[in-house]
């Protein structure tokens, strides 16, 4: 498979031409998103091994595809709950923040604690845009993820990490290792540190755009969402 990596500015420049020349809205790809998410939980993490999956929800984006994906564990029979300490004013995530509380998911304010009674982690806290230290209230988070026994499943990229260069040298995250990794479209150049389970989301890029962006789209099976590729597989 000649699959390649998207460095943070072409992920950047490929979401922005998905929602201009692919027509695509912002709520119909962070659906798409969060959907692929709940579907590496479902398949890593099955309801048998425990309920309780703890999501940690960060400011933008990464942190809505962790929004729907926790909507979509609940209709699976998942007990999730939510981090959510940066909640902006966009409409977009209130909307998604409302569906939860409409469900009665639960929107926990000590994660460390919340951490103590969880099952899984999502890690939906940076995605593509992270750069530069990790700051306030983040740090005691990742510090917590990278501490804890419990499987961590992160979305796009494990926060903290440089999006090219993998996981900090020193400090914050440096330690931090996930589980489980969910690349959106492709993977970015940090899979190359990444030691644990891979799977790929996205399956609605035309093969138009897949080609002016020089990655092959992967072979998805029956309905799914998700594929799993190692690293091994990748073309770096
Ligand atoms: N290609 C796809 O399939 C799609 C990807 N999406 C997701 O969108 C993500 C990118 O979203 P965004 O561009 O909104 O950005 P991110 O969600 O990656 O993060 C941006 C936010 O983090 C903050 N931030 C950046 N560096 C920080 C630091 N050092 N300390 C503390 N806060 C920091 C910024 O102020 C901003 O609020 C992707 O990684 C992916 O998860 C989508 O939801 C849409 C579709
Ligand atoms: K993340």
């Amino acid at each position: 498979m000649a699959l390649k990596t998207l460095s943070a500015k072409a992920a950047a420049a490929l979401d922005k031409e998905l929602m201009s020349t692919g027509a695509f809205s912002l709520d119909q790809l962070m659906e798409l998103a969060g959907l692929s998410v709940s579907q590496v939980v479902y398949r890593v993490h099955p309801v048998n091994k425990g309920r309780r999956v703890l999501v940690a929800v960060g400011p933008g984006n990464n942190g809505g595809d962790g929004l729907v994906a926790a909507r979509h564990l609940r209709h699976y029979g998942y007990q999730p709950s939510i981090y959510y300490p940066k909640r902006p004013k966009n409409g977009l995530y209130q909307r998604l923040a409302k569906q939860l509380e409409d469900l009665d998911v639960p929107f926990v304010d000590d994660f460390p604690t919340a951490l103590q009674s969880a099952d899984h982690v999502i890690d939906a806290i940076f995605g593509f845009s992270f750069s530069g230290e990790v700051r306030e209230p983040f740090p005691a988070v990742i510090h917590a993820m990278a501490e804890s026994k419990i499987p961590v499943t992160s979305v796009d990229a494990p926060s903290s990490w440089d999006i090219e260069e993998g996981p900090p040298k020193s400090g914050v995250g440096s330690n931090f290792h996930p589980d489980f990794l969910i690349s959106l479209t492709a993977p970015k150049p940090l899979i190359k540190h990444f030691k644990g389970r891979h799977f790929i989301g996205g399956r609605f890029v035309a093969p138009g755009i897949a080609k002016k962006y020089g990655f092959d789209v992967p072979a998805y099976e029956g309905v799914d969402q998700i594929v799993e590729v190692g690293p091994e597989e990748l073309k770096l």
